[in-house]
């Protein structure tokens, strides 16, 4: 019995907007009406004739006419017009170069555009000009385009449907790839057995609601017909959710790598996130919501977390670990804008700003210089010399102040900063103390009135850390009675969902008490940095399988995958799988290039680099590994 694979259905493919992501005639008007006056006007109507022949708005041989007559071309523009029309192939077609080579003689390109300009295009990707089927031009003798061979199907109504009906491909499948009205009619007429609905460059409604199918990209339709690809993974199918807002270029670097993106402005509670996981590969959020075990347990193809900040105690990051999703964060984007912050609210409550402002706009002229110092000289005491401590520690001093800090890890000590043994030592030493330790659970409370009392009289207290590492009403309390001189906070233990939400707290309507809604990182600078930064960590990992950066899986940083494919594995950190993952590859006698692997208690994170050709097989053996989390292959 005969193995060999079936024969590939016959592709048939539209050109404009669909092979190349322009029009050609749109672009052609755009080369042969520079310097005229009326470029713009004539060019938007030629679109919109275009439009109105794609959607099935106007009828296409009006549409022709049209156009062709507003177009004042000469030959030489058809070879400015072929040069751009290369540049702008759509990127998953050209990614796929080598299917179409292998493949050309399975594959048409009908269109209703000109063969001037779709020939040398689809020349490149080894398609022949027999199977080229489209327009031709008629020039007079100076070579100005005088109008098109009226006798050609294509340029009537219904054209594609009778050119197929020539074409005789009876016998064999017949798939349609395209953009536009007239691509669906030859599916209509019963030409072709599926029409895909391309929608790389353009999207129509009328169109896509007739599709069998829509594909996003060529590499979906690819992937859909289990034909080979470029990509191991067509990027389309990939959904990014993201939450509570992060800065533009977050979205526009998930949309230029191809991703799917859904938004939601405000934050989402377990709740309404738990309905929503479901399907998405990534999810963005910033400090607010709350991904925790049965968030992870709706989540079936959940890839990796974005925090869209420093903190991440508001994810479950073991659970994540043991489901095999990495969680990134941006540990200093906004490290500066804190610190900023912390030095502003220093010098405000020194000042005792925050009442004095208030008087003010009550109309109380109140000119004293009473419970006001200056900070010069003053003794800092920073709890948490981690990224924005030791930070704040180096603005502070060139502030002239004085500065002690504690942290539970030994720190490199800078500047003329003083390590203390304990907390309470600072407590009791500093005039101002600033709390910048990281939200892990052993932190609650970890000022509560004990420390309070600990501290000065008349000090001040800076919390832009978490909210639950104080103790508010203790804090209300020490402020109340006068023991402190006053208290910064920006974060706090429940902070309102949204911006509708009222905020309550003790605190409201204490003296010299300055509440900010959490703004610590939200400077235009922060947020453009973070959003950058996150996207670039995660787009790394699914491409390349890089986890460096990552807060909880161990990190490796990979070299460039050069002729290989590479094998990401994530399994439980239990003996002997590393042996079984090689067993499986000498069996298959699968050549190995390189192998990396670093582990933790939990898992291990194994990558090998092998060369291209290998027995299918293995994959589903790997997948088959025992302790297997998580397998994938990147090509
Ligand atoms: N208000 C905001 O908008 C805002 C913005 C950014 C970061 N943050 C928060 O600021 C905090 C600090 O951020 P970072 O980037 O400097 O973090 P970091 O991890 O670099 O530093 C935290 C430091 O705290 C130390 N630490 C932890 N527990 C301690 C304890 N009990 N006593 C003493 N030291 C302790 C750690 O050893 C570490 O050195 C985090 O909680 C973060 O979530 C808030
Ligand atoms: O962890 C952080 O970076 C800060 O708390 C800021 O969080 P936000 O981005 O939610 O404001």
């Amino acid at each position: 019995m005969s193995t060999a694979a079936p024969p590939l259905p016959y592709l048939v493919i539209d050109f404009d907007s669909t092979f190349t992501q322009v029009e050609g005639l749109d672009e052609l008007a755009d080369i042969a009406l520079r310097g005229h006056p009326d470029r713009a006007r004539i060019v938007a109507e030629i679109k919109a004739l275009t439009d109105g022949g794609m959607d099935g708005s106007v009828s296409f041989s009006e549409s022709l006419r049209r156009r062709v007559a507003l177009l004042p071309a000469r030959r030489e523009h058809l070879t400015e017009l072929v040069a751009h029309l290369h540049t702008k192939v759509s990127e998953s077609i050209r990614r796929n170069a080598s299917f179409f080579r292998q493949h050309a003689d399975r594959v048409y390109i009908v269109s209703s555009g000109f063969r001037e300009f779709i020939e040398p295009v689809v020349a490149e990707f080894g398609i022949p000009a027999r199977q080229v089927l489209a327009n031709t031009f008629r020039f007079d003798d100076a070579g100005n385009i005088i109008g098109f061979d009226e006798t050609n199907p294509l340029s009537r109504d219904g054209g594609k449907i009778e050119q197929l009906r020539e074409l005789g491909l009876e016998g064999a499948e017949v798939f349609v790839l395209g953009d536009g009205y007239t691509d669906y009619q030859i599916r209509e007429a019963g030409l072709a057995d599926r029409f895909y609905a391309f929608t790389e460059n353009v999207t129509r409604e009328a169109v896509v609601d007739r599709a069998d199918e829509v594909a996003p990209t060529f590499d979906e339709f690819l992937y859909q017909n289990k034909l080979p690809m470029t990509l191991s993974y067509p990027k389309n199918r990939i959904r990014v959710l993201l939450l509570e807002n992060p800065d533009a270029r977050a979205a526009e670097l998930f949309k230029a790598e191809g991703y799917q993106l859904e938004t939601v402005p405000g934050g989402l509670d377990e709740d309404e996130l738990v309905q929503r996981i479901e399907g998405v590969s990534i999810l963005g959020i910033r400090s607010k919501t709350q991904v925790t075990a049965r968030v992870l347990e709706a989540a079936n193809r959940l890839i990796a977390v974005g925090a869209f900040c420093i903190g991440t105690n508001q994810i479950d990051l073991v659970g994540c670990m043991k489901k095999g999703v990495a969680v990134f964060n941006a540990p200093f984007s906004n490290t500066r804008s804190v610190v900023e912050l912390a030095l502003a609210e220093i010098i405000s409550l020194a000042r005792r700003l925050p009442e004095k402002s208030e008087k003010m706009h009550r109309g109380e002229w109140d000119k004293s210089a009473r419970g006001a110092f200056e900070i010069r000289g003053k003794k800092l005491g920073i709890v948490g010399y981690g990224n924005i401590g030791s930070q704040l520690s180096v603005v502070a001093e060139a502030v002239g102040m004085q500065v002690l800090y504690f942290d539970i890890a030994e720190k490199l000590q800078l500047g003329n900063a003083r390590k203390v043994r304990t907390l309470d030592e600072l407590l009791q030493e500093a005039d101002i103390v600033t709390l910048h330790v990281d939200g892990r659970p052993d932190n609650q409370n970890l000022i509560g009135a004990r420390e309070l009392a600990l501290m000065k009289p008349g000090a001040l207290l800076l919390n832009n850390s978490r909210g639950h590492i104080v103790d508010v009403p203790a804090l209300a309390e020490a402020l109340r009675s006068g023991h402190l001189g006053g208290a910064a906070v920006d974060v706090f233990p429940y902070e309102p969902k949204s911006n509708d939400e009222v905020f309550e707290t003790e605190l409201r309507g204490l003296p010299n008490v300055l509440l900010t809604p959490h703004i610590g990182g939200s400077t235009a600078e922060a947020q453009r940095n973070i959003a950058e930064f996150v996207p670039e960590r995660i787009i790394g990992y699914i491409n390349a399988g890089n986890t460096q950066q990552s807060v909880n899986l161990p990190n490796i940083q990979l070299p460039a995958q050069q002729q290989a494919h590479r094998l990401i594995h994530i399994h439980q950190n239990v003996p002997g799988v590393l042996a079984r993952i090689n067993n499986v590859l000498a069996a298959h006698q699968v050549n190995i290039l390189g192998q990396y692997l670093k582990t933790n208690e939990h898992i291990g994170y194994v990558i090998t680099d092998v060369n291209r050709e290998y027995d299918q097989d293995v994959i589903q053996a790997l997948r088959e590994v025992e302790h297997t989390i998580k397998f994938r292959v990147l090509y």
